[in-house]
């Protein structure tokens, strides 16, 4: 049964991904890499050590699992976009705790300083009316170079800020208890609620659906409560991967996405991509396809295995789990990646 669109006319991610995958003219899946993908994590799920428990053990994420926390990824969520730089060794940075954090950690370390300093960036009371002055002292960076997009962080930091407080008084956790368990149905109070979070494409005559940030809450949500309490959600796999400018990456690094030789070529000459271009939505889109397959392949390896006793329980790999472990590992070997050249696009959505 076709989910419902969670937007009027839209194809859900899902749906969007397959449809770009199979129009796409110069982004393509390479079969032979979505299985070495599957392979490698199919080893690390065997580990034990691959699970909803991954997102907390990164110092920088909230360690509580209480309401503060989900306003924290709230937060986190609304301003997760554009950290990139043009010259990879000069990027926005941020110390804190005496280490240097860079790209979107460096959000995150400049979010933990601000509590420090005593700015409730986490507090919607506070934020929704955030001056220009308090941002540039709160995302202040360590480096050389500012965060990107100050302005536009104000301004849609404010606005979700503005409706949690006049919709959902005054906290994040109530718009979570609305949608009742469902990921779904967060999905959809958050692309009805708060319009920064409503990433949109038109792709060949379609409305394609991506919603990056708004999957990237709900997957933070999930992470950060472990999948209890607030963080519990029946469908959470139904919730894909989320199409930013480094998934795509680690997917051509192991072979599991293929560029055309001119799309290479643009990307090589750090070609700054428009918000919704056709090559933008084809890497964006066929990444996403590419993970749903990967988790499909994983999917079938666990299905396969006839000894009940090393089974893993259901919803062991979703596309969350694989979408950070690609993200992560990206981080890891940024060196050996370093020469497949990510897309670059200035904008909110991703
Ligand atoms: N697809 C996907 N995109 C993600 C993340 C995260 C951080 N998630 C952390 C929390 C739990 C996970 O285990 C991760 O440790 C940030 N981003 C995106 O990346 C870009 C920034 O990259 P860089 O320039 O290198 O800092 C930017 O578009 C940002 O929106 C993710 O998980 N998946």
């Amino acid at each position: 049964m076709q989910p419902s669109a969670l937007m009027e006319g839209v194809l859900n991610p899902r749906e969007a991904g397959r449809f770009i995958t199979e129009n796409s003219k110069d982004v393509f899946i390479e079969d032979g890499g979505i299985q070495k993908v599957a392979g490698m994590l199919y080893k690390k799920i065997k580990t034990g050590d691959f699970n909803v428990k991954m997102w907390r053990k990164h110092e920088l994420n909230p360690q509580s699992m209480d309401e503060d926390a989900v306003n924290w990824v709230f937060v986190s969520a609304v301003l997760n976009f554009s950290f990139w730089s043009e010259k990879a060794s000069d990027k926005f940075t941020v110390k804190y705790k005496e280490k240097d954090h860079t790209g979107y950690w460096a959000l995150c370390a400049a979010m933990n300083r601000a509590l420090d300093e005593g700015f409730k960036i986490t507090t919607p009371s506070f934020y929704s009316t955030v001056s220009m002055e308090q941002m540039k002292k709160i995302f202040r960076s360590d480096s050389d170079i500012e965060i990107p997009l100050l302005e536009e962080r104000q301004r849609v930091l404010t606005e979700a800020g503005l409706v949690l407080m006049k919709k959902y008084q005054g906290s994040f956790a109530n718009v979570i208890k609305q949608a009742d368990k469902s990921a779904q149905s967060l999905l959809r109070l958050v692309l009805q609620d708060f319009p920064s979070f409503q990433d949109v494409a038109e792709y060949n005559g379609k409305k394609v659906g991506l919603y990056k940030r708004a999957q990237i809450l709900v997957g933070d949500i999930w992470g950060c409560c472990e999948g209890q309490g607030l963080g519990q959600f029946n469908d959470i796999d139904t919730i894909t991967m989320f199409a930013d400018y480094r998934i795509p990456q680690a997917l051509v690094y192991f072979g599991a996405l293929r560029y055309s030789d001119s799309l290479m070529e643009k990307l090589k000459q750090s070609y700054l991509f428009k918000s919704e271009e056709k090559l933008e939505v084809e890497i964006r889109g066929v990444s996403l396809w590419a993970c749903e397959l990967i988790r499909d392949s994983i999917s079938a390896k666990l299905a396969a295995e006839t000894d009940e006793g090393d089974k893993p329980e259901d919803g062991a790999v979703n596309a969350i789990l694989i979408d950070h472990y690609l993200w992560d590992t990206r981080r890891d070997m940024a060196d050996e990646m370093e020469h497949i050249p990510f897309h670059r696009c200035r904008g909110i959505y991703y």
